[in-house]
């Protein structure tokens, strides 16, 4: 984990193709900027978050982060599916992995709070995202879901484990096994998101939010952030776990199934398969 030591100020970089990354004030705006795929992520989309969330640690500008996504009918759709379905994997990356595993650390791991605000649908690892941010706040019109056993996939790391502390098991065996979205209202609801918002004071009242931050005392916020952490930490294991489980299963005939019929836009035929793959 790097350390906490003050080095030369980076410039802002903002040489990004699927992200947008400012710094406002005292906080950083990553926006994941794919609409045309609904901000989808493939493998350079994480690389690049990834690169920005490091930007935003060693910034002593910056002392919190708002994750959104471009437009307003996404934010987050998760892995892209048609990009799967196509070669089998999410795309060409900086260095040759699919990082989603390290981007999920890094969420957790960067020592000043992230607030998600929720433009749209969070569906599959989208909703995975938010879930592993601090603060959720959320358009009215927001949804929230997983689609794996639709798509052919599954997150039985902290998608799984760390959803059902935040919301109840029964209700994240819910949300996994039929892949049913659920409105903002019911998010709040159930501990997903901390507020609903009308859509266009969403980024005003995430803002408003991130300059609060800006005032307290941030060495408190950091051991706040890595004592809330710490209870949860095992879990890490069981996502290194079940990451290397997804790789395999994603290479999978089922999973293929999966990506396919979604790209093809047909309901998928799992009746071959006996689960005992
Ligand atoms: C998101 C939706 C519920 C939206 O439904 P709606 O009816 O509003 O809109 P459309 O369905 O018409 O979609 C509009 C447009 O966007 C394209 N699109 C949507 N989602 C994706 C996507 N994930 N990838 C690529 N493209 C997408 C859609 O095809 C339409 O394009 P047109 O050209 O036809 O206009 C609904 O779209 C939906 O259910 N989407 C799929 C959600 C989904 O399955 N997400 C992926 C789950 S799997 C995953 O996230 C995942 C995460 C990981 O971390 C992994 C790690 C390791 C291995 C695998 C992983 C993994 O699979």
């Amino acid at each position: 984990m790097p350390t906490a030591t003050p080095t030369t100020q980076q410039a802002t970089t903002t040489d990004f193709d699927d992200i947008l990354y400012e710094v406002e004030e005292t906080y950083a705006v990553i926006t994941i900027n794919r609409p045309e795929a609904f901000n989808s992520f493939r493998s350079q989309t994480v690389d690049e978050l990834i690169e920005a969330f490091t930007l935003a640690w060693g910034d002593n500008r910056v002392r919190s982060i708002i994750l959104t996504g471009s437009g307003q009918k996404s934010f987050c759709a998760g892995g892209d599916v048609k990009q799967k379905a196509e070669t089998g994997d999410y795309g060409p990356s900086r260095y040759g992995m699919f990082r989603i595993s390290e981007l999920h650390k890094v969420i957790r791991s960067v020592p000043k709070p992230v607030i998600s605000a929720v433009n749209g649908v969070a569906i599959g690892g989208g909703n995975v995202l938010t879930t592993l941010c601090d603060i959720t706040i959320a358009a009215s019109h927001a949804r929230f879901g997983q689609a794996g056993p639709k798509v052919g996939s599954f997150d039985a790391g902290y998608g799984s484990a760390f959803l059902a502390r935040v919301i109840g098991e029964k209700r994240a065996r819910e949300m996994w096994y039929f892949c049913e979205l659920i409105d903002a209202q019911k998010a709040e609801s159930w501990g997903l998101a901390n507020e609903v918002v009308d859509a266009d004071e969403l980024m005003p009242r995430a803002k408003e939010r991130a300059r609060a931050l800006g005032l307290k005392a941030p060495t408190a916020l950091r051991f706040l952030k890595q004592s809330f952490n710490a209870d949860s930490e095992m879990q890490t294991g069981f996502t290194n776990l079940a990451m290397s489980a997804l790789d395999l299963y994603a290479h999978s005939p089922e999973s293929h199934e999966g990506a396919t019929a979604f790209a093809e836009k047909r309901d998928p035929d799992f009746s071959r398969f006996d689960g005992a793959y």
